[in-house]
C-alpha cells in the first residue's frame, strides 16, 4: 500500500537557540494535505517549531538518529522552501513600518520583501493581487496605508501577502491576537474559505480559531509533543486542563470549541 506523502517528517528533532533547548527531541509527522492546529502554554515551543519548519532554526543532530524532512527532503534552498509556504506572524505585522498601502503589502509577497523598493511589478502580479483582494473581500481597503489599518484589516492583508504567490500551505501563527469580535468573525470566515483551497497550519491560544475544517490538534509542552490526535480526543477537559495546569471545561457549539471555567 502506498504511504501518504508527508509534508513534515521530524524524528528526535532538538533545537537549541540562545543556549536554550526550545525543541526537545520532538517527533511528528504531518501528511501533505492535513490541516492542523497547534496549542500549548506560553513558551512551550510552538513558534520555535514553526521557525524550524521554515528553516529559521536548525536541529542539532543526535546520536539516536535525527530525521528532519520537509516534503521528503532534508536539504532545501531556503528561498525555494519558503516560496512554497505562506507565513503570517505578529513579528511580520510589526515589520511593516513604512508608508505602504495594503495593495503594496500584498504585492510584496511576490518578493518576500517587507515593502516594495525597486521591484518590478508585472501585469500578471497586478491581476493576482486584484484576485486576492476580491477573495479576501478587502478591495475597498487596498489603497489605505497599512500602518493606519485596524489589526483585523492588517491581518487580512498579510494573509493576502502570504497567499498571493500560491504557496502549498499557509501557516498562521496566533492570527486572532488583539482582534475584536467582528474582526474575529471575519478572520474565521476567511480561514474557512482558505481551508477549501490551501492546507492550514494554525498556532493559536484560542480554541474557537480551530475552524471545523481542522481535524487534528497537536498539544505542545516543554518543547515536546504532549498529545496529538483528532480534535474530539484532544480538546477534552482532562487534556486541556492538564496541558495548561488549570481546570478547564470544554464546550462544543456548532462545530467550534470553547474553553470555560478557568
Ligand atoms: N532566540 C531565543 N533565545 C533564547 N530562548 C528562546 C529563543 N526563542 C525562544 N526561546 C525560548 O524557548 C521557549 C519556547 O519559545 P516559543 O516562542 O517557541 O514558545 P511559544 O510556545 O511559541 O510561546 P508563546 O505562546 O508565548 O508564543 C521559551 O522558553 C522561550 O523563552
Amino acid at each position: 500500500m502506498n504511504q501518504p506523502s508527508l509534508f513534515i517528517d521530524f524524528k528526535n528533532v532538538t533545537v537549541v537557540t540562545g543556549g536554550h533547548v526550545v525543541l526537545d527531541s520532538l517527533s511528528i509527522q504531518i501528511p501533505d494535505g492535513d490541516h492542523i492546529a497547534i496549542l500549548g502554554p506560553n513558551g512551550s515551543g510552538k513558534s520555535s517549531f514553526i521557525k524550524t519548519l521554515v528553516r529559521e532554526y536548525y536541529p542539532v543532530y543526535s546520536e539516536s538518529g535525527t530525521v528532519f524532512q520537509t516534503w521528503g527532503k532534508t536539504r532545501w534552498d531556503v528561498f525555494e522552501l519558503r516560496s512554497q509556504i505562506g507565513y503570517v506572524s505578529q513579528d511580520l505585522e510589526l515589520s511593516f513600518r513604512q508608508n505602504i498601502t495594503g495593495r503594496e503589502v500584498i504585492l510584496s509577497g511576490f518578493f518576500s520583501s517587507i515593502g516594495l523598493f525597486f521591484h518590478s511589478i508585472t501585469k500578471e502580479m497586478e491581476k493576482k493581487a486584484d484576485e486576492m483582494c476580491a477573495f479576501l473581500e478587502i478591495t475597498h481597503l487596498q489603497d489605505r496605508l497599512f500602518t493606519e489599518m485596524s489589526s483585523g484589516e492588517a491581518r487580512r492583508f498579510l494573509i493576502g501577502r502570504a497567499l498571493v504567490h500560491d504557496p502549498r500551505i499557509l501557516i498562521l501563527d496566533e492570527p486572532s491576537n488583539s482582534l475584536d469580535l467582528h474582526a474575529l468573525h471575519m478572520l474565521r470566515k476567511t480561514m474557512r474559505k482558505i481551508a477549501g483551497k490551501k492546507v492550514i497550519i494554525l498556532v493559536t491560544h484560542s480554541l474557537p480559531d480551530i475552524i471545523p475544517e481542522i481535524n487534528r490538534v497537536v498539544l505542545f509542552k516543554g518543547g515536546r509533543i504532549f498529545s496529538d490526535g483528532p480534535k474530539d480526543q484532544i480538546l477534552t477537559d482532562t487534556k486541556i486542563s492538564s496541558v495548561f495546569e488549570v481546570p478547564v471545561r470544554i464546550r462544543l457549539d456548532d462545530g467550534f470549541y470553547y474553553a470555560t471555567g478557568y
